[in-house]
């Protein structure tokens, strides 16, 4: 970038922080920078990298400065390096999704600290932002302020950010709360195959309201005279169909008992947060929950969502595929604990150190070291199960994994339509993965990787999968395209890099 090039961007970065009549100390806070930098950008004094334009323009909400970013994200990855070190895992993606919704639940101010910055969070902030929620990051960028308005303006909604992430779906049991009518969009998110919303339709139901889909949008009315009258029993033990129905019946006043409820993190972290809310709920970790529900919630609240066990889970096989020794710190093991033991089996050698609480106070954490091993493929399939089983979205790494391994081990992904199908993409990088019919793949190892340049298939832990075999194979690969990966990991390849990987990442202008 020429130094005539930065001037301009500076300009016109400071006219669209102008216009929003934002300071530069505000703008630095919401960028997690310091008011020098965002002054030295301005003045056209810094070499400003394109993530950083994005980001500023993200801020600012500014076409003029996002125009400066426009084409997709790709990464080129040199692979064939092992990786060594220590690395943490961050918040998870889909905790943080669900307390940005269930923020709505409080007329209060709600900090939820260490925020994931992933694009999941980015679209739900947008949503929230157009609804007149005031979201700001503090401290250094690493938290997130939330206060609500006196009256939420659904029909600005933007619903070009909605569509694109599923856990807007999520907005349905704070909202029924706040409006007698309104709309949300069609929940979007990976290219995953038909899921279902009639369990949240099903479970809503008790509390009065009354969902109609027509093209594109759902119309919710409620029926405030409604109240469950019995132990609501979701159809389906679905993660957010279980916060849903949580988030209804923390405002629900009286008591209300949801069975076969989802027991997974980012409900029991959902759990957590509403206990800080002043609503009470017996049974979290098991699926009958039982919560206390109070009419109006107005509390200033403090809370730290913990570590993602599908981060874990990620960066473990990272080390495994590359025959690396790595230190993965902040893992919660209750999460992880059928994958260890799958992987045990496999022949992993591991240590894991003393356990030690989240910043929420209640999910146990412990510091693991994964070292080179030879592993056997498994002699059960691999399925996964609604918590406590093998976690639903851990299940495409273990392809990764078995590539790694002697023999055949079957992977059988029964929950959704295409994710096993994108599998097969590993192929493309030497690895010998068959699709027996759209669930189940059998995979051949041990693999000999090769580099490919290839587009990120369109789901996130497939996207990601795809990524680890290009770290492990020799030579420079490239994987175009990588949204469907930012939405679910903060600052991924800079995070691998400072553990020894090489990946840059770089875009069409
Ligand atoms: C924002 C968020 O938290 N997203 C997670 C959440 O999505 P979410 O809770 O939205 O998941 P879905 O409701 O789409 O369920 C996933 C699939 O599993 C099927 N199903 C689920 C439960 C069950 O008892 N029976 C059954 O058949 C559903 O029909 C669907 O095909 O849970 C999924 C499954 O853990 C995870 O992949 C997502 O990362
Ligand atoms: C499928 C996933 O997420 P989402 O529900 O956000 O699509 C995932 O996290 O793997």
């Amino acid at each position: 970038m020429t130094d005539d090039y930065l001037a301009r961007i500076g300009s016109l970065i400071r006219d669209a922080r102008k216009h929003r009549s934002l300071t530069q100390a505000q703008l630095a806070e919401a960028l997690g920078t310091s008011q020098s930098a965002v002054n030295r950008i301005e003045r056209g004094n810094q070499n400003i990298s394109l993530e950083m334009i994005a980001r500023i323009g993200e801020a600012l909400d500014s076409e003029i400065v996002s125009l400066g970013y426009a084409g997709p994200m790709h990464l080129r990855v040199v692979g064939g390096r092992t990786l060594s070190g220590s690395i943490d895992v961050k918040t998870s993606k889909n905790a943080c999704v669900a307390l940005l919704c269930a923020s709505l639940l409080n007329a209060g101010r709600t900090v939820l600290r260490r925020v994931a910055r992933i694009e999941e969070v980015y679209r739900i902030l947008e949503v929230l932002a157009s609804i007149g929620v005031r979201a700001r990051w503090i401290n250094d960028g690493n938290d997130l302020e939330i206060v609500p308005p006196q009256r939420l303006d659904l029909g600005a909604m933007d619903t070009e950010a909605a569509r694109r992430t599923r856990s807007v779906i999520m907005f349905l049991g704070p909202l029924m709360h706040l409006e007698d009518r309104f709309r949300i969009p069609y929940a979007g998110g990976c290219d995953l195959g038909t899921r279902t919303v009639q369990p949240h339709m099903n479970a809503l139901r008790h509390f009065g309201l009354d969902l109609t889909a027509t093209a594109g949008t759902y119309h919710a009315v409620v029926d405030r005279t409604a109240s469950p009258t019995r132990p609501i029993v979701l159809t389906e033990r679905g993660d957010t169909v279980t916060e849903n129905a949580l988030m209804a019946a923390a405002r629900h006043e009286g008591t209300t008992v949801i069975r076969n409820a989802s027991s997974n993190y980012m409900v029991q972290d959902l759990c957590f947060f509403l206990e800080r809310l002043g609503v009470r709920i017996d049974g979290i970790g098991t699926t009958t929950l039982t919560v206390h529900g109070v009419g109006r919630i107005e509390r200033d609240v403090d809370y730290a969502p913990s570590e993602d066990p599908v981060e874990a889970m990620s960066l473990l096989a990272a080390a495994v595929v590359t025959g690396s020794e790595l230190t993965i710190r902040r893992v919660p093991v209750e999460f992880l604990e059928i994958e260890l033991a799958v992987l045990e089996e496999m022949g992993l050698d591991h240590d894991r150190g003393q356990e030690y609480p989240a910043d929420n106070g209640r999910t146990r954490l412990v510091d693991l070291t994964v070292r080179p091993s030879k592993l056997t493929s498994p002699i059960d399939k691999i399925h996964p199960m609604p918590f406590p089983g093998l976690n639903i979205d851990n299940v495409p790494f273990f392809a990764a994994i078995a590539a790694t391994a002697q023999g055949s081990t079957l992977i059988h992904d029964w929950v959704y339509d295409n994710r096993a199908i994108y599998l097969t993409e590993l192929t493309r990088l030497g690895a010998s993965v068959q699709l027996l019919d759209p669930h189940r793949v059998l995979v051949d190892g041990p693999t000999r990787w090769r580099a490919s340049e290839m587009m990120c298939p369109p789901a996130l832990r497939p996207a990601v999968v795809v990524l680890l075999a290009m770290m492990a194979a020799e030579g420079t690969s490239v994987l175009r395209n990588v949204y469907v990966i930012n939405r679910g990991y903060e600052d991924l390849a800079e995070r691998l890099n400072s553990v020894g990987a090489r990946i840059e990442t770089f875009r069409d202008i």
